[in-house]
């Protein structure tokens, strides 16, 4: 009884916090890194429930699956949370732009970047979405044959490219797209790679990976210090996202640091393309196995009478083709995990924690979560159709995070995703090849690993 008044007082001490059996000194380390994040979360899930603790070198991570716990960390409580440690590993990529930074900076990045991410700023770039979905699919038609079978992922991460690069720094990259695809893939790889390492070897030294890794920067650096100078030198600044980093002043009248505008560019390549040909990737897998899926999408595009579509149409015509890639976005969120450092001791699911230690959440298996989804391994769009959503715990589908740090292009992306899906369900229907291998990666982000190797079934 008295326990139970000085529990409510105070929240029990970190000890008291589950914790799966581990070893001395490397506490859970060895298993993570042997088995992977996820199949030690849920081994710990089953025995542990929503909320435990997994021991890294001398931090405690704790795991936070139930979303009450998740809002706490990214809406109620979000000033005792910070993003240090835990986004070094990208910082080395993308530095202080606007995905990793804090405090004064962040806020001045986002707001310098808000504007063009309104819902009307973003409705304005569906006619160049649309233009360059159109050139890349000129390209199919020519090149693939019914019968014919590609890497549906390979060629949306082109396009997811070439349209980040038009709509936000007006840059045509069908030239340059292969080479900064590629720098960003390596680099990429090597981050995450990075990121799951015990030991993390500093930059300088000349490891491989490393090399790689420092080749991939270069070529970054490369390409966004051009595309800045190539602005500069044009003389007018123009109205995308660029020209709102570059006419940036602060009160003394001084613009942002050129290697601030490098890291926004980096940040926004990075951010906006990867993400969204992964989670249409995996649209497409889903699509190719359910083909009454598939029939309804294409009812539905049919009914623009094979005009290009538009973004209002994505608010009145295709609203099932928008509800295909929003369930698909539950079932494989590209996104998979986020984390935080503690930066104040706080309250957490109960429990007392400290600034030092980490949380990390998973939309990945709370989008799964009976708890909140009937028949949750199913895929059935119709939850996303208007109306849908009444009565759903608001942190249980949490694709683009919550709060303050919410994805700012969200709309962003369920437009250009809305309008390349219907736009590729006018001209073929794909189903999955047989020789496809899927498989997901836990990384960063979860990427189909193999891609996803589709047939064409039909050209309409
Ligand atoms: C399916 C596509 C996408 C997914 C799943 C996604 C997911 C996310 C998530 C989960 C976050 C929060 C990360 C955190 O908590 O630290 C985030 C942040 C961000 N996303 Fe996205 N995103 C997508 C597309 C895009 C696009 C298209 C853009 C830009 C055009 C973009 C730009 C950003 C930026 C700049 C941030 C950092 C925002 C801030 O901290 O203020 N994302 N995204």
């Amino acid at each position: 009884m008295l326990q139970a008044l000085l529990d409510r007082v105070s929240p029990p001490p970190i000890d008291s916090i589950p914790t799966p059996s581990r070893w001395p000194v490397f506490g859970h380390l060895p298993m993570l890194t042997r088995h992977g994040l996820m199949p030690v979360v849920e081994a710990a899930r089953q025995k542990h429930g929503d909320f435990f603790r997994l021991c890294v070198g001398k931090h405690s991570l704790f795991v936070a699956l139930h979303p009450d716990a998740v809002e706490q960390i990214l809406l109620t409580d979000k000033d005792s949370y910070g993003k240090r440690d835990t986004y070094d590993s990208i910082r080395v990529l993308v530095g202080d732009g606007i995905l990793t930074s804090e405090g004064e900076l962040w806020r001045r990045e986002r707001r310098i970047a808000q504007p063009s991410f309104n819902k009307g700023s973003v409705a304005a770039l569906a006619g160049k979405m649309t233009r360059l979905t159109e050139r890349t699919l000129t390209r199919w038609t020519q090149r693939y044959e019914v019968g014919d079978e590609f890497d549906v992922y390979k060629e949306l991460l082109a396009l997811a490219m070439e349209i980040i690069g038009e709509t936000l720094f007006s840059l045509d990259l069908s030239a340059r797209v292969d080479e900064s695809a590629e720098a960003f893939t390596v680099a990429l790889e090597q981050v995450s790679g990075r990121g799951n390492q015990m030991l993390q070897l500093p930059l300088h030294w000349p490891t491989p990976g490393n090399l790689r890794l420092r080749k991939a920067l270069r070529t970054l650096d490369a390409v966004t210090f051009e595309i800045i100078s190539r602005r500069r030198a044009a003389g007018t600044h123009g109205d995308d996202l660029l020209a709102a980093y570059l006419n940036a002043r602060d009160e003394q009248g001084a613009p942002l640091d050129p290697r601030l505008v490098r890291d926004e560019i980096v940040t926004f390549f990075l951010a906006g393309h990867e993400t969204t040909a992964i989670a249409l990737a995996w649209t497409f897998y889903l699509l190719g196995t359910h083909p009454e899926v598939w029939d309804r999408v294409i009812a539905e595009v049919d009914a623009l009478g094979g005009r290009v579509p538009t973004a209002e149409d994505v608010q009145t015509t295709l609203v099932y083709t928008k509800a295909v890639l929003q369930e698909s976005l539950r079932l494989y969120p590209p996104t998979w995990s986020g984390g935080r450092d503690i930066v104040a001791e706080t309250e957490l699911a109960g429990h007392r924690v400290h600034p030092g230690d980490r949380v990390l959440y998973l939309p990945f298996l709370m989008h799964r979560d009976p708890r909140f989804w009937d028949e949750p391994e199913r895929f059935e769009p119709v939850r996303f159709l208007p109306g849908q959503a009444q009565g759903r715990h608001k942190l249980a589908y949490i694709p683009f995070s919550a709060g303050p740090r919410m994805c700012i292009g969200n709309h962003f992306t369920l437009l250009e995703g809305t309008l390349v899906l219907a736009m590729i369900a006018q001209r073929f229907r794909l189903s999955l090849s047989p020789q496809a291998r899927i498989a997901q990666e836990f990384q960063i982000t979860m990427r189909p690993r193999h891609g996803v190797l589709v047939r064409v079934e039909a050209k309409r």
